[in-house]
């Protein structure tokens, strides 16, 4: 079997085509969409991240702050900086990149910024929200799966869909919005015993595991539709994901890439995010 190549950096493209066209309607209506990005300290990843949304957000005709602060930042001092942006009426999202440093205390900051601006829907109400099917912003990762399996026409109700890993940010958002879409969904972590035997059931395996190239052919079943989330380095320091895709590509029926996969549908969807909550602060949605 020849697996379909499923390609996010062009539906990426094209639904941030979609967006900027949507931009600029909103702000011949005055609405300009504003979405401010908090970097503490010099992880290299995490700059080059924070700079492709940077980019992506001016390319979409949106209004785009950075606030870099150093690695020695405070809690409070960071605390202070979001509770400006909740109050900043030209800023309707509101990202802190992920990971902060060890001192800081992540869930505290994520609590802090408001719901209404929190378009990575890291917020527990959105999460709750998300879990209860109820409108908010949905994890931009899982969000941009979803939007991959629903632009390359793969069925999800009524499939068995393995989820491996069980993050709040990717695992477990991931395997809630495939029930909310009719899958059966298994969560499988570190400690499930016989992972090849869970993950050999898969219609849809989805792969959040951090670990470079672990998932080969021996883990899919024959027509699978695979879903690589992994970000890593092999030995030649070259970009892959968790699943090895030169033999999983033989066994499934679709596939995506790293890079070029899910990670640029996570900053696509971040952009939707943002401009669906400058057309609720604007009244133009609810
Ligand atoms: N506040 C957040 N922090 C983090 C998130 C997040 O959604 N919100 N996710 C990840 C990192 N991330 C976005 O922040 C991210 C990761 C990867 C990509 C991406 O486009 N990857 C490319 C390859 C990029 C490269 O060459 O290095 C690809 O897969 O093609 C975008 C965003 C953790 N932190």
């Amino acid at each position: 079997m020849v697996a379909q190549l499923i390609d996010g950096k062009g539906i990426g493209q094209t639904i941030k085509a979609e967006i900027a066209e949507e931009v600029k309607e909103l702000v011949k209506q005055g609405c300009k969409p504003g979405l401010a990005v908090i970097l503490v300290g010099d992880d290299p990843a995490s700059a080059t991240y924070v700079k492709n949304k940077e980019k992506a957000t001016l390319a979409a005709g949106m209004t785009s702050r950075l606030i870099r602060l150093s690695a020695e930042t405070t809690q409070e001092e960071l605390l202070s900086h979001v509770r400006q942006l909740n109050e900043d009426n030209d800023i309707h999202g509101i990202l802190v990149q992920l990971p902060l440093p060890k001192h800081l205390d992540e869930d505290e900051v994520i609590r802090t910024i408001t719901p209404d601006k929190d378009v990575d829907g890291f917020h527990p109400i959105n999460v709750g929200k998300m879990v209860i099917g109820q409108p908010t912003y949905l994890s931009c990762t899982p969000y941009g799966i979803i939007e991959l399996l629903e632009r390359t026409n793969v069925e999800i109700a009524g499939r068995h869909a393995v989820v491996i890993g069980r993050s709040n940010i990717v695992g477990k958002p991931m395997g809630q919005l495939l029930l909310q879409r009719d899958a059966t969904v298994t969560y499988c972590h570190s400690r499930t015993p016989n992972l090849a035997e869970m993950t050999k059931q898969a219609d849809i395996l989805v792969v959040a595991v951090g670990r470079a190239k672990m998932i080969d052919a021996s883990y899919v079943k024959e027509g699978a539709v695979v879903i690589d989330v992994g970000m890593n380095r092999d030995e030649q320091g070259k970009l892959c994901g968790d699943v090895d895709f030169d033999s999983v590509k033989e066994v499934s029926s679709a596939i995506t890439p790293v890079p070029g996969g899910v990670g640029p549908m996570t900053i696509t969807m971040l952009l939707k995010n943002t401009v669906h909550s400058a057309k609720r602060a604007c009244g133009i949605e609810q």
